[in-house]
């Protein structure tokens, strides 16, 4: 499936079973173009004893995330198409948190989804990020390969860089992804975003995914930027946000009471039989 372009292969384990430790080896090789079927990486939409569903996340690299706004919203649709849920509205549990989905059906497919993605973590020490602050990392100064940025840091129970920009045509993604991901100030490493304000309800987005490189969209990412955009006074709170991304858009909407909300499409693309 995919959700605007970010497409993972999902793995049913109300189903099949799969051995904790090859889920890193069976994620690399399905991500794999030439020798498997090519992907951002692999899902597993699992039993929850906490939530009606279950999600974990494996990067293309086979590392695993904490929580995956597109693989969320697919994982609500294949949970409702598949019978897995009956009610439109229910619980799904990442490593990160317990979120909580909301699928639109027409004629019993899904097609759109809203998930309350819960409130942004932004202490350092949540993001992770070193330093000697405990606050929030707001337009902080931040050098990497002799360029001066400025760095906002926001969790959506995964950590992200956000870095606004004039023109999103001119982001040095593919320069200053890769090195930010891997900069030791961040422990953990972190997703990339250069975001590029076009209204007060319209922004450009573009992402580095930790793990996975260059990805046509990032729903934690978006949630991240729009985070990013109200701390630094770009938008609003409480507002619907656009974000373009390039697989598509999605609104995000923070509202007053904390919960960051993500709207956007859910596609089914193939099923089948791997062989691994
Ligand atoms: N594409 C995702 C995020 C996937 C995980 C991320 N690369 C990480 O390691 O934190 C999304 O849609 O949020």
């Amino acid at each position: 499936m995919h959700g605007l372009g970010n497409n993972y292969i999902y793995v049913d384990l109300f189903q099949y079973q799969m051995d904790e430790a090859s889920m890193p080896k069976i994620a690399r090789a399905m991500a794999d173009v030439h020798k498997g079927i090519g992907s951002d990486g692999m899902i597993l939409i699992h039993p929850s004893t906490k939530a009606e569903v279950g999600m974990r996340i494996f990067n293309k690299d086979g590392s695993e995330g904490k929580s995956c706004g597109n693989g969320l919203r697919c994982t609500a649709k294949y949970a409702f198409e598949n019978g897995i849920v009956t009610e439109p509205t229910f619980q799904i549990e990442t490593k990160a948190n317990i979120v909580e989905a909301e699928v639109f059906p027409l004629e019993g497919s899904v097609d759109q989804v809203t998930i309350n993605m819960g409130e942004p973590a932004l202490q350092r020490t949540a993001i992770p990020m070193l330093g000697d602050e405990t606050e929030a990392v707001i337009r902080e100064d931040y050098t990497i390969e002799g360029q001066l940025l400025e760095l906002t840091a926001v969790s959506m129970g995964n950590p992200h860089a956000v870095f606004f920009v004039e023109d999103i045509q001119d982001a040095p993604l593919y320069d200053l992804g890769p090195v930010i991901e891997k900069d030791t100030r961040f422990p953990e490493g972190i997703n990339v975003e250069f975001i590029q304000v076009v209204s007060e309800r319209e922004l450009h987005f573009r992402v580095w995914e930790r793990g996975s490189g260059v990805t046509q969209a990032c729903g934690t990412g978006a949630c991240a930027a729009v985070v990013a955009a109200a701390l630094n006074g770009l938008v609003s709170r409480g507002k619907d946000i656009t974000v373009h991304l390039s697989g598509g858009d999605l609104v995000i909407n923070w509202d007053e009471n904390g919960m960051v909300w993500m709207s956007g499409e859910a596609k089914t693309i193939a099923t089948g039989v791997f062989h691994f």
